[in-house]
């Protein structure tokens, strides 16, 4: 039995797994080609929030990166310490403003004036001085999907350079903001060194007239965005990487904070799911299987893909089919047109790269629960979430009815 057949027996289908060592290792090689200049890896825990992964990042040495309150307290419960936390998104509440302050994170990444003004008034309140950093907006087209692109105009994303200097002005002369950062995160599954090159560049410019102008900026943010190989793509060359932000910061005397999501976890996770029928209706061939889109939402949102493998089958023939899910929906697929052999009920798919973006966008969509995860380290597996049952999808609504 492979070892995917023994975790799929013993937890069920499907299944999320994620490979602990495989986080470390990707974690030290980031941390190696930073390790010229002081720096600070944030995990963007909107790709994996499972405490389990979150406490192994605070092991690791991470901060995290945050979009909301939630995100926050959960890094906070998973032992992340809270000088190493940021609060980034563009559309924070008072509440969570409040609370954030309240609980003296790192910073808040800010991505309007009007924000800003909103933080402000929060922190007077409260009588705290805000750690602020400006998301900036390169206008650096990082060539990804356009649905994951943020570094642009046409973006909802950060402000042009001229609001940020304004933005750094008054948060100069506030009594309750104290600007530390600077900031820019330009997209997700960038594949190429040279959109990080120029965003970095612009951005070191912008500071060079920040500190003439006495402000003192101590974090420089490059975001994250790093790609990863699901298909045949290049990905980036780590070293590369990290050059062209040392060459562009030259001499400048700063902490480098990097906020890498889908780098540090997709490669570590598999998602496992079981052959529940084949169909053919004369002109296709359908592998149904029993996980479906509300657990990998991936391949129906960004038609993204992620490459699967038939458990126990190598060296069988192989034919052209469609990997569907049970949800009443058309976008309901993993894959379309890819060659895997004649499948059984029961038989094993593994899914792969699945360990970002994956249990974080699940939804209980058809009142499907949603599924267990499971860590693998040094060789042994534990639950780090259990199943959910029928019971816990409606026990919100039964509460109330
Ligand atoms: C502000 C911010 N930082 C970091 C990330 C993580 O991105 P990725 O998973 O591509 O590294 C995101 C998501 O795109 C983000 O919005
Ligand atoms: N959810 C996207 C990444 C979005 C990054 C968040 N800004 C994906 O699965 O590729």
């Amino acid at each position: 039995m492979t070892k995917f057949s023994a975790l799929a027996q013993k937890y069920g289908t499907p299944l999320y797994v994620y490979n602990f060592d495989t986080i470390t290792q990707k974690f030290s090689a980031l941390k190696e080609v930073f390790k010229a200049r002081k720096s600070l890896i944030c995990f963007a825990v909107k790709a994996n929030s499972n405490l389990s992964v979150l406490h192994h990042m605070a092991h690791l040495g991470a901060g995290c990166d945050c979009v909301s309150i939630g995100e926050v307290k959960r890094a906070l419960f998973a032992g992340i310490p809270k000088y190493k936390i940021i609060f980034s998104g563009v559309g924070k509440r008072d509440d969570e403003i409040e609370e954030a302050l309240r609980n003296d994170i790192l910073m808040l990444n800010l991505e309007s004036e009007e924000e800003m003004k909103r933080v402000e008034i929060i922190a007077e309140k409260l009588g705290v001085v805000a750690r602020i950093s400006i998301r900036v907006n390169p206008n650096i087209d990082p060539k990804t999907h356009p649905y994951i692109s943020t570094g642009l105009h046409e973006n909802k994303f950060g402000v042009d350079i001229e609001s940020a200097k304004r933005m750094y002005i008054h948060a100069k002369n506030s009594l309750s903001l104290d600007p530390v950062g600077i900031h820019f995160h330009i997209g997700s599954q960038i594949t190429e060194v040279n959109p990080f090159k120029e965003a970095a560049e612009v951005l070191a410019n912008l500071l060079r007239n920040l500190k003439a102008l006495k402000i003192d900026i101590k974090f420089f943010d490059v975001g994250g965005g790093i790609g990863i190989q699901y298909k045949e793509e290049e990905t980036i060359a780590l070293y590369e990487y990290a050059q062209s932000i040392f060459s562009a910061l030259g001499g400048l005397d700063v902490t480098l904070v990097c906020e890498p999501g889908r780098y540090l976890v997709g490669d570590c996770g598999y998602f496992l799911t079981k052959v529940l029928y084949e169909k053919h209706n004369g002109f296709k061939r359908f592998v149904i299987v029993d996980g479906a889109m509300n657990d990998l939402i991936r391949p129906s949102l960004y038609q993204a893909y992620h490459a699967i493998e038939a458990e126990g089958k190598e060296g069988a023939e192989k034919s052209v089919c469609d990997v569907v899910g049970p949800v009443c929906e058309s976008g309901d697929f993993f894959a379309k047109n890819i060659e895997l052999p004649a499948l059984e009920h029961d038989d094993l798919l593994v899914v792969k790269s699945a360990g970002a973006y994956g249990f974080t966008m699940s939804s209980n969509y058809n009142t499907r629960s949603r599924v267990a995860e499971v860590a693998l380290q040094n060789g042994e597996d534990r639950l780090i979430r259990r199943r959910e049952t029928f019971e816990d999808v409606i026990a919100l609504e039964k509460a109330c009815l």
